[in-house]
C-alpha cells in the first residue's frame, strides 16, 4: 500500500525564472511528509509537477517504477490515477451537490454503475464525517466541510498517493486540529503516501513522519520530523519559530548586509521549541509506518530541546512508547519502526 516517490535533481523554470533547482528527495511509501517554505518558493508548483500537470525542465520524478517526465501521454494519464489531490479551496463545482461532486471522478474515469458509485461515495463521505450532507451545495457549507468534501473526492479512486495543498488554509485552529487528526486517521486506514504543503507550524510539528523546507530556490533540508525539529540551521529555526530575525525576508531572502546588521544587534532566530509527540490515530493504534519517538535523535546522537516528547498529560513518550506498543497486543501490520 502506498507508492514511493523518488525525486532526483528536479528543476523547474518558467521562462527565465528558476522556481527551484536540483531538488532530490524520497517520499517513503505510506508515510506522511510535509513540505514547508516561505510564500512563493514553489511548493504548489512542486505538487503540480509531481502529479504531472507541469513538466520539469530537468531531473527525474519516479512514481514507483515510472519516471514521470519520460512517460508517454497514455501512461501519464494512468499514473495520474494513482494520485488524489486536495486543492486549497476543495475545487468543488459550485452548481453540483456534494454527492455529485464526490462522484465526479468515478463517473468520469471509471465504468462503474450508479449503485456502485453510491456505495463508494457514501463510504468516502463517512470516512470524512460528511454523511447527511450529500444534497448540500458547496456554497451552503462551511470552509471546513468543503475541505472534507474535497478530501472525500480525492479518495474515491482509492489513490496510492494523496497530495494536500495547504489543507489548513482558511480554517480556524480548532478545525485545523480536527482536519489534522482526520489526515492521520486516513493514513492509518488506507496506508497511502501523503504529501502536505502547509504554512501551519503546528501541523508541520505534529502530523508528519518527514519534513522538507524549500528556500532560495532549493530544498534546504528533507528528512525525518525529528531531524528538522532539532536542526540548528538558521532558516529552519526562523521558520519554526515564526520570527522576523533570520535569512527569510519580507518578500525574498535578506541580503548579507541585513543579516550582518541583525547579528551585530545580537538578534537570533530563537531557540528551538520542544519536539512535541507525533499525533496518533484516534482509534489508539499505531500507524504501520510510524517511527518510534526519539529513534532518529538516538541514532544520530542528537539531544532534543528540553521538554520534548511530553504530552498534555505530562507523559514522556520516549518512556511511554514501549509500554504503549506492548499494550496494543498484536503489532500493527508492517510492524512499528524503531
Ligand atoms: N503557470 C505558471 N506560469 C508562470 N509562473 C508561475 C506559474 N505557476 C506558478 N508560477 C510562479 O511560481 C512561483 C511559485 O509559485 P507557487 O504558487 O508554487 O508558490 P508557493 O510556495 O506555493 O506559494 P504560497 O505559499 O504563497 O502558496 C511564483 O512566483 C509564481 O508566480
Amino acid at each position: 500500500m502506498g507508492v514511493e516517490i523518488r525525486v532526483e535533481g528536479l528543476t523547474k523554470r518558467f521562462g527565465r525564472q528558476t522556481i527551484w533547482e536540483d531538488v532530490s528527495l524520497t517520499l517513503p511509501a505510506g508515510e506522511i511528509s510535509v513540505l514547508l517554505g516561505p510564500s512563493g518558493t514553489g511548493k504548489s508548483v512542486f505538487l503540480k509537477t509531481l502529479v504531472g500537470l507541469l513538466k520539469p525542465d530537468r531531473g527525474n520524478a519516479w512514481i514507483g517504477d515510472r519516471n514521470l517526465p519520460q512517460l508517454p501521454e497514455d501512461l501519464l494519464y494512468e499514473t495520474r490515477k494513482l494520485f488524489g489531490v486536495l486543492f486549497q479551496d476543495g475545487a468543488l463545482f459550485g452548481s453540483m451537490n456534494l454527492f455529485d461532486n464526490i462522484a465526479f471522478p468515478l463517473r468520469e474515469h471509471t465504468k462503474k454503475n450508479e449503485t456502485e458509485i453510491k456505495r463508494i461515495v457514501l463510504e468516502k463521505m463517512e470516512m470524512v464525517g460528511l454523511i447527511g450532507a450529500e444534497g448540500k451545495l458547496p456554497g451552503e457549507i462551511s470552509g471546513g466541510m468543503r475541505k472534507r468534501a474535497g478530501l472525500a473526492r480525492a479518495l474515491v479512486l482509492d489513490p496510492e498517493i494523496i497530495l494536500f495543498d495547504e489543507p489548513d488554509s482558511g480554517l480556524d485552529p480548532v478545525r485545523t486540529a480536527y482536519l489534522n487528526q482526520l489526515i492521520v486517521d486516513l493514513n492509518a486506514q488506507i496506508g497511502a503516501t501523503f504529501l502536505i504543503v502547509t504554512h501551519d507550524i503546528n501541523t508541520a510539528r505534529t502530523v508528519p513522519d518527514n519534513i522538507g523546507l524549500l528556500f532560495r530556490r532549493e530544498l534546504v533540508m528533507f528528512g525525518q520530523r525529528e531531524m528538522l525539529l532539532s536542526s540548528e540551521e538558521p532558516v529552519v529555526r526562523q521558520f519554526l519559530n515564526a520570527r522576523r530575525v533570520g535569512p527569510i525576508g519580507m518578500s525574498e531572502e535578506k541580503d548579507v548586509s541585513e543579516l550582518e546588521a541583525e547579528a551585530a544587534a545580537g538578534n537570533d532566530p530563537g531557540k528551538l521549541p520542544p519536539i512535541p509527540p507525533q499525533l496518533m490515530p484516534s482509534d489508539g493504534r499505531v500507524r504501520p509506518t510510524q517511527h518510534a519517538p526519539g529513534a532518529w535523535l538516538r541514532a544520530h546522537g542528537v539531544t532534543p530541546p528540553p521538554g520534548s516528547f511530553i504530552d498534555d498529560l505530562g507523559r514522556n513518550w520516549i518512556d511511554e512508547w514501549p509500554r504503549y506498543v506492548a499494550s496494543m497486543g498484536a503489532a500493527p501490520a508492517g510492524g512499528v519502526r524503531k
